[in-house]
């Protein structure tokens, strides 16, 4: 099972295992990426800004740059991107890195999925983060909310304001982005099966990703499985569990206390974190850890001289418990809700 799921992956695969053989090339801070069939590269590792304050988010960015971290996952909602900008302005004015060096994933929020809405949604990324173009811009949810001023808006009860809007027609706007140089990809985040089936039967231009929450604790498999089959790269959110989250609870279980990896932790002397973050990356999951703290943001980019044994990565396969840190209940009776009815 596990060698089917990692087929796709060769090329990372192949830099993770030419990164063991040859140390320097773990010094010579280049990051891993997987290549498109158009010439396109993804670099496999970036940076999460969700609930990255936008006080703290500008030196994070840089310090992450610095380390060689390459790729951003920003998002409208999480409103900070003018903070991230001002991050990557600073990397690229100080010769850093190039613009053609990085790569920047921003994500249409749910209140902008009409298809008349779509460009001025991206351009308003685009200005924040002072840049020119995306390199991918994905379809942040599938259900829509009601347009309007608020991120989150809500009817008179205080229940979630949804919207009507087919994804297939906001896709078909995303397509137009596309063509109109505003992104050089498009994807989808936290689409199901069916959602994803929906967009692959009536595109031209095919999603390049599913975002989708996946963890030791959310390993996805049929749903890794079907993405993989039909070459849509997995990218993993809330690696590590996302302990921060606003409505993370006390009782819930904390993935990075894990019993089994205070256990790998010793034996392969790399913190909790660095064995969930190499498990992800060997799973051939382009891994987008959220950190605003220095020594974090360098010890999540620390995963490229060891590899698991095949017989632990069976050991952390056992951990999965189908466990959503990220379920978005608060729409959980809208019709295009992808967890709510679907069984993945
Ligand atoms: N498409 C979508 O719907 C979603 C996308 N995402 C994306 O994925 C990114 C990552 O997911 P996220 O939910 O933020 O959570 P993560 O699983 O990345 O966890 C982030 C938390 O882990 C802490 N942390 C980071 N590194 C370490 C470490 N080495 N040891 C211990 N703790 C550590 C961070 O603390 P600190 O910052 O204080 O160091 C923070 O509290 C998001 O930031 C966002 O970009 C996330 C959720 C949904
Ligand atoms: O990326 C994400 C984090 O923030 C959003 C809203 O708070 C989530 O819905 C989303 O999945």
């Amino acid at each position: 099972m596990h060698k089917r799921l990692l087929a796709p992956y060769r090329p990372i695969l192949s830099f993770v295992r030419s990164c063991r053989r040859c140390p320097t090339s773990c010094r010579s801070r280049r990051v891993p990426f997987v290549q498109f069939n158009d010439g396109e590269t993804f670099p496999i590792f970036g940076l999460g800004t969700w609930k990255s304050k936008p006080d703290q988010v500008c030196r994070a960015v840089q310090e992450a740059i610095d380390v060689g971290y390459r790729h951003i996952d920003c998002a409208a909602v999480y409103e900070n991107e003018r903070e991230v900008g001002a991050g990557i302005k600073a990397k690229l004015d100080d010769g850093t890195v190039k613009r053609e060096e990085l790569y920047i994933t921003s994500k249409l929020w749910n209140t902008m999925h009409r298809p008349e809405k779509v460009e001025k949604a991206i351009k308003g990324s685009l200005e924040k983060l002072g840049l020119e173009y995306l390199d991918l811009y994905l379809i942040h949810w599938p259900f829509a909310l009601k347009e309007g001023c608020e991120l989150f808006p809500v009817n008179e009860d205080g229940s979630t304001a949804y919207g009507d809007i087919n994804f297939v027609d906001t896709w078909k706007a995303m397509e137009e982005v596309h063509k109109n140089c505003l992104t050089k990809s498009i994807g989808i985040s936290n689409f199901n099966k069916r959602q994803t089936e929906c967009i692959l039967e009536n595109c031209s231009i095919k999603p390049v990703t599913n975002q989708i929450e996946l963890h030791a604790y959310l390993n996805q498999k049929k749903l890794v499985e079907f993405l993989t089959g039909h070459d849509i790269i997995v990218t993993a959110y809330s690696p590590l569990g996302s302990a921060d989250r606003p409505w993370a609870k006390p009782d819930e279980p904390r993935l990075l206390m894990d019993p089994l990896l205070q256990k790998l932790s010793k034996k392969y002397q790399k913190t909790p974190a660095q064995i969930l973050l190499r498990l992800s990356v060997e799973c051939g999951y382009i891994t987008i850890p959220k950190s605003v703290t220095k020594s974090r943001i360098e010890e999540n980019f620390s995963i490229w001289d060891f590899s698991l044994y095949r017989t632990d990565v069976e050991l952390l396969d056992g951990l999965n418990r189908d466990y959503r840190y990220c379920a978005y209940p608060d729409a959980c009776t809208h019709k295009d809700h992808p967890f709510a009815k679907d069984e993945y």
